[in-house]
């Protein structure tokens, strides 16, 4: 059946925003049938171009901003919205902090949770140049090897080197990695054909420590000229001490492949958190953002009411942040992860630190919970702190029955945390103290929060 929408593919029309959705779109509506729109805030009235619609919605671009909003500022030019490098750039970050505790509140008032609490998003003082991590898409552009960042859902790549919200020694060494590879003719990965070497630059650097793991990405297990390479990266990059090649052969949008050689120095680098020492591979999560991960790691660990007596266990544990910050002050802590390389790290962190009340198992999560449960394990405590898509369903039913006192569930994805909470409930699990976002994600709309569930007496 043929629908009669409101506005069609192309059509030029003045509309004013309403809202910015999850992704920070503007949202404008024309007989109540919304136009998403990039580069458009709350209250400003614009003229926009319909690029494509469907039955429920169409999208569009700006042509025009009649009324700009109060709070937009232009920090930095079109290139950071059009990669999704720096979507809400701009932006005014007061307000940035607004959005995302007004998304939680919304996302919770959708199933009529209207009482739950949602705090203040706690912010940075400065927040840009935080993220620890890159991984740069290198291509051949104009006949060069180039790095920069996918214009979205395209497969042009714009050149950058200033990222904006990257440490910068880290956007420095991306260009003496690039300049490199250049002047020994390394041939850039062609997604295309699937040819060519050099498919990503990944670069790790710790906040705390300095220490600078530099990853080659390549397609094929032989890297040219990966002596004189490595020994030039190592020279002009004094910080480094981790050159890894990773081989990546497969037609894949995964990043890292399997396979990691040593090329030169350690196959991890070291950071602090809490005063305690973290090694980390390549192959690891290890939070973007270290500034705001001791907040959001303290809050973690306050709202677990730990005195010394409990046993926790910490889900997704990653390389074990959580679990030896926790250790500390807990009896015993049992943790979970399901990549072999962070699970690795975690038992070696513990030695480094020397922690001796925390055990770590390599499974994934609702597995493991399984058999903690059969194996008659009593947590007084479980934290969560998992993947975007939020906990399994069978994760839920064992932590349910297992009935520890409290939950304390750090998310990524406010949508799956909300949807969580309602299955929490269905075991007797209620919110007991206000939400907490902490902005891990600068200038993107990405949402992190800690959350206390409390069982029912
Ligand atoms: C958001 S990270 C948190 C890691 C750690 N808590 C931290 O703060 O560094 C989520 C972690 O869950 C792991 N993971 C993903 N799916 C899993 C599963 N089904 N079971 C266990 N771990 C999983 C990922 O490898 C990743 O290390």
């Amino acid at each position: 059946m043929k629908v009669n929408l409101p506005v069609h593919k192309g059509e030029v029309l003045d509309v004013t925003i309403m809202d910015l959705t999850y992704q920070g779109m503007g949202v404008a509506k024309v007989d109540n049938y919304p136009i998403f729109i990039e580069n458009a805030l709350p209250e400003e009235k614009i003229t926009v171009k319909v690029t494509k619609t469907t039955k429920n919605f169409a999208f569009g671009d700006v042509e025009k901003i009649n009324q700009v909003s109060p709070h937009r500022v232009n920090p930095k030019g079109r290139v950071y919205r059009q990669t999704g490098i720096a979507p809400l750039q701009h932006l005014e970050y007061s307000e940035q902090l607004k959005f995302k505790q007004h998304q939680v509140a919304e996302l919770f008032a959708k199933v009529h949770m209207d009482d739950v609490e949602v705090l203040p998003t706690i912010g940075m003082a400065n927040p840009t140049q935080y993220r620890n991590k890159a991984q740069v898409p290198v291509r051949q552009v104009q006949g060069q090897l180039t790095t920069g960042f996918y214009k979205k859902n395209s497969h042009q790549l714009m050149p950058i080197e200033d990222y904006y919200i990257q440490d910068p020694a880290i956007d420095k060494a991306i260009v003496v990695v690039r300049d490199i590879l250049r002047k020994y003719h390394e041939a850039a990965y062609d997604e295309f054909h699937h040819s060519g070497t050099i498919r990503t630059i990944m670069v790790r650097r710790g906040y705390y420590s300095h220490e600078m793991m530099v990853v080659i990405v390549t397609r094929t297990k032989h890297l040219p000229m990966a002596d004189v390479v490595t020994q030039e990266i190592q020279a002009a990059l004094p910080e480094v001490v981790s050159v890894i090649q990773n081989v990546n052969s497969k037609k894949t949008n995964v990043i890292l492949g399997p396979v990691n050689n040593v090329l030169a120095g350690k196959a991890t680098i070291d950071d602090q958190l809490l005063g305690l020492t973290f090694a980390i591979s390549a192959q690891s999560f290890y939070q973007v953002n270290p500034q705001q991960t001791e907040k959001l790691y303290q809050l973690a660990i306050d709202q677990a009411g730990l005195t010394g007596n409990e046993t926790v266990i910490d889900a997704y544990s990653g390389i074990g942040t959580i679990s030896l910050t926790m250790a500390q002050h807990a009896k015993q802590v049992y943790g979970v992860e399901i990549v072999p390389a962070a699970i690795d790290n975690a038992r070696q962190n513990a030695d480094k630190n020397g922690i001796t009340n925390a055990t770590f198992v390599l499974d994934s999560a609702e597995k493991a919970m399984a058999k903690w449960q059969a194996d008659g394990v009593k947590p007084d405590v479980i934290v969560v702190d998992p993947p975007r898509k939020g906990l399994d369903a069978d994760f839920i039913k064992s932590a349910g029955e297992m009935a520890p006192k409290r939950v304390v569930y750090i998310s990524c994805n406010p949508s799956t945390l909300v949807r969580d909470v309602q299955r929490f409930a269905e075991y007797g699990y209620h919110i007991s103290a206000p939400v907490q976002p902490v902005d891990q994600f600068p200038q993107t709309p990405h949402i992190e929060s800690v959350t206390v569930l409390e069982r029912e007496q």
